[in-house]
C-alpha cells in the first residue's frame, strides 16, 4: 500500500489505529485450546472484530517464530487474512549486512519465496546504510526505521550526544535515513511514552509516518501523541496490542477487542477533525 493510499484509509476510517498482533499462545481463552490452529483462529476473530476502526495491523513475529514452522503458517495465513484495505508490518526489527539484509526483505517482501507478501517491515538502523537498503529495494515496500523506542533502554544508546554533542543519536538517524529513502517509503518508530520528543521530530521528519507504539499496556498517551504528530496526510499509525488483544481473557474476546478499538477509534477522530 502506497503512502497515498494509507493517507486515504486513515482519512475513510478516521483512524489511525494499528492492532498489533502479539498472539501469545499462553494467553488465549481457553475454548481455543482444542482448533487446529489457534493462534489463527484467534487472529482471525481479532482481525474481524476490530477492521472497521483499524488501518493497519502489526503481527509480531517473534511470538510466531516462537512456535516454529507451525507458527509460520498460522503467520502466514493470518497475513493473507488481513484486509486488502489494510497496511500491513511485519514487526520484525531485522537490519545486517547487507548480503543477509537482502534475504531478510525476501523473506518478508517476495511471495514467491516464503509466500509472506507484507508492506513493511521494521528495521534496527545500528548496522547503518548498507543493512538498511536492500529492505528499499523493494519498489513500494516501507522500511520502519527504529529511532526512539518506548522502552526503558532506549536511554542507553539512543538519548546520547553525538555529532560533537549537538544532538541525539535517534535524531541522528531520523536526519541520515531521509537520505536513503523518501517519506513514501520510510517511516519511523517512536514509542508513545516518548511523547515530549514528538515535536522535535516532526521538526526533523515533516513528512514521514511514524508508527507509535506504547499506548494502553505501556502507558503512552494518545492525546500527547496526536497533538503533536498528526500531519495533514495523518502521519501516524499508533499501535495498540495487548491492550485489544487481551481485553477479555474469556469467549466474548472478539467484542471485547472491538469495544477496546473502537473507543480508541473514537478519541482518534476527535484529533483528526
Ligand atoms: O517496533 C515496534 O513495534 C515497537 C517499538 C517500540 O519502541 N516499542 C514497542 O513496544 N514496539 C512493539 O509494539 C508492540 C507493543 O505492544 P503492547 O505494549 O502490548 O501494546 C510490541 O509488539 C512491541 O514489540
Amino acid at each position: 500500500m502506497n503512502y497515498q493510499a494509507l493517507s486515504a484509509q486513515i482519512r475513510q476510517k478516521k483512524s489511525y489505529l494499528c492492532v498489533g498482533l502479539d498472539t501469545d499462545i499462553q494467553k488465549l481463552p481457553p475454548h481455543l485450546a482444542n482448533v487446529p490452529d489457534p493462534v489463527f483462529e484467534f487472529n482471525k476473530a481479532i482481525i474481524d472484530a476490530t477492521a472497521p476502526y483499524a488501518v493497519a495491523y502489526k503481527p509480531n513475529i517473534a511470538f510466531y517464530e516462537a512456535q516454529g514452522p507451525r507458527g509460520w503458517e498460522s503467520l502466514q495465513k493470518t497475513l493473507d487474512y488481513i484486509p486488502k484495505d489494510c497496511f500491513t508490518i511485519a514487526d520484525a526489527k531485522r537490519g545486517d549486512i547487507g548480503n543477509t539484509s537482502g534475504l531478510y526483505a525476501r523473506a518478508f517482501f517476495d511471495p514467491s519465496a516464503a509466500g509472506l507478501n507484507f508492506d513493511s517491515i521494521t528495521v534496527a538502523p545500528y548496522m547503518g546504510h548498507d543493512s538498511v537498503m536492500p529492505f528499499l529495494a523493494y519498489p513500494g515496500k516501507w522500511v520502519i526505521l527504529l529511532a526512539l523506542t518506548s522502552n526503558p533502554g532506549s536511554a542507553d544508546f539512543q538519548r546520547q550526544l553525538v555529532d560533537n554533542e549537538t544532538q541525539e543519536l535517534f535524531e541522528t538517524v531520523i536526519q541520515k535515513a531521509q537520505t536513503w529513502a523518501t517519506h513514501e517509503q520510510l517511516m519511523f518508530v517512536v514509542g508513545a511514552t516518548q511523547a515530549d520528543q514528538i515535536a522535535r521530530i516532526r521538526e526533523l521528519a515533516p513528512d514521514n509516518f511514524l508508527l507509535v507504539p506504547g499506548v494502553g499496556a505501556q502507558g503512552g498517551s494518545l492525546a500527547d501523541v496526536s497533538k503533536n504528530g498528526l500531519t495533514k496526510d495523518g502521519g501516524l499509525l499508533v499501535n495498540a496490542s495487548r491492550s485489544i488483544l487481551y481485553a477479555s481473557s474469556g469467549i466474548d474476546f472478539a467484542e471485547a477487542a472491538a469495544a477496546e478499538a473502537k473507543a480508541i477509534q473514537q478519541e482518534m477522530a476527535t484529533y483528526l477533525n
